[in-house]
C-alpha cells in the first residue's frame, strides 16, 4: 500500500504552545480523506507542515516517501482564504499557471471555469468568495497534483456548489488516483465523499482510520441506566449520556455480539467525530478558564 502521507511523532510549537502534537498518522494513497476539528485543533498547521509551508520542531512528516519540500511539484495546495493575484482575472491565472508548473492542464481549468460560469474577464478580487475558492480550486486540479490539500474549501460555498465542488474531487480521485485531504466543519458533506477520516482536538489526533471501518466498529447502545462495568462485546465506551432511568452510549465494539441488554444502531460519521470531540472536551480542566486576579 502506497503511502500519500505519512507523519511519525509530529509537532510544531509556535512559542511553547504546540498547535500539533506527538501527530502520528497515515493515508493510503487514492484516499478522500477528511480533516476535522474544532478551531484552533492545528488543522492548518498539519496542512501548512505537508506542504512544507512549516517545518516541524519534532518528529517526522513524509509525502510519498519524501521531505514535503522534495515533492512540491506533485502537491496541490487550496490554502484557507483562497489567496490569489487579486488583480488578474481568471484567464491570467490560468495562462500562468502554465508558465510555472510542468504538468499543466489548461483545458481542464478553462473548461471547468466555463462550466462554472465564472467570467474569464474580471479581476478575481472582484469575484464573490464562493467564486473564488472555485477558481482557486480549478488552478489546483490543473496542476495534476498527486497530493491535493485544501484547508476549509466549501466553507464559502452555497449547497449546491458545495455538491458540485465534492462531486469534482470524486471525479478527480476516480480519473487520477488523486490523494485529498481536506480540512472542513461541515460533516455532512464529507460523509457523502470522503473514504478516510483524521480528528484533531487540541493539537492532537483523537481518531484517524478508514470511515467504513469507523461505522463498521462504533454504534450507539440504549439501554437501562448503566453503571461503570463493562459490557459484553464493547472495547470501550467512547461517549455516554444518561436520563435517570436510561443510558445512551456511544461505544467501539470488541469481540463476539453486543449485550442484549442493550438495543443496538448504527453511528453516522457526524455521530462519531462528535463523540470523540466531546470525549477529548471533558478532559480540558476547568482552570484552562480560569481568568488572573
Ligand atoms: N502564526 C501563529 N502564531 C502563533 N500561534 C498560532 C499561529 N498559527 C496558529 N497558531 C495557534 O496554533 C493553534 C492551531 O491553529 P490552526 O490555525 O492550525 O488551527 P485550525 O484547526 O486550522 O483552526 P480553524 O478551524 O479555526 O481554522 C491555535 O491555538 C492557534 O492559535
Amino acid at each position: 500500500m502506497e503511502l500519500a502521507v505519512e507523519t511519525r511523532g509530529l509537532g510544531k510549537r509556535y512559542g511553547r504552545t504546540w498547535a500539533v502534537q506527538d501527530c502520528t498518522l497515515e493515508l493510503p494513497a487514492g484516499r478522500i480523506a477528511a480533516l476535522v476539528g474544532p478551531n484552533g485543533a492545528g488543522k492548518t498547521t498539519l496542512l501548512h507542515l505537508l506542504v512544507g509551508l512549516l517545518r516541524p520542531d519534532a518528529g517526522e512528516v513524509r509525502v510519498f516517501g519524501r521531505d514535503p519540500r522534495a515533492v512540491l511539484a506533485d502537491v496541490g495546495f487550496v490554502a484557507q482564504d483562497t489567496p490569489l493575484y487579486r488583480d488578474f482575472t481568471a484567464a491570467e491565472l490560468v495562462t500562468m499557471g502554465g508558465k510555472l508548473n510542468r504538468r499543466w492542464d489548461a483545458p481542464l481549468a478553462r473548461d471547468r471555469l466555463a462550466r462554472l460560469g465564472i467570467p474569464p474577464d474580471k479581476p478575481v478580487g472582484k469575484l464573490s468568495g464562493g467564486q473564488r475558492a472555485q477558481v482557486a480550486l480549478a488552478m489546483a486540479l490543473a496542476k495534476r497534483p498527486r497530493l491535493l490539500l485544501l484547508d476549509e474549501p466549501i466553507a464559502s460555498l452555497d449547497p449546491l456548489a458545495r455538491r458540485e465542488f465534492m462531486q469534482t474531487l470524486m471525479g478527480a480521485v476516480a480519473e487520477s488516483e488523486t490523494t485529498v485531504l481536506l480540512s472542513s466543519h461541515l460533516l455532512a458533506d464529507l460523509e457523502r465523499a470522503c473514504d478516510h477520516l483524521v480528528v484533531l482536538q487540541q493539537s492532537r489526533v483523537q481518531l484517524t482510520g478508514g470511515v467504513d471501518e469507523l461505522l463498521d466498529t462504533h454504534r450507539t447502545l440504549a439501554g437501562p441506566r448503566a453503571g461503570s462495568g463493562s459490557i459484553a462485546g464493547v472495547a470501550a465506551v467512547v461517549r455516554a449520556s444518561h436520563t435517570e432511568r436510561q443510558s445512551t452510549l456511544l461505544v467501539r465494539r470488541g469481540e463476539g455480539p453486543i449485550d442484549p441488554l442493550w438495543t443496538e444502531h448504527g453511528v453516522t460519521l457526524e455521530d462519531v467525530v462528535l463523540a470523540y470531540l466531546a470525549e477529548a472536551d471533558a478532559r480540558v480542566p476547568a482552570s484552562a478558564w480560569e481568568v488572573p486576579a
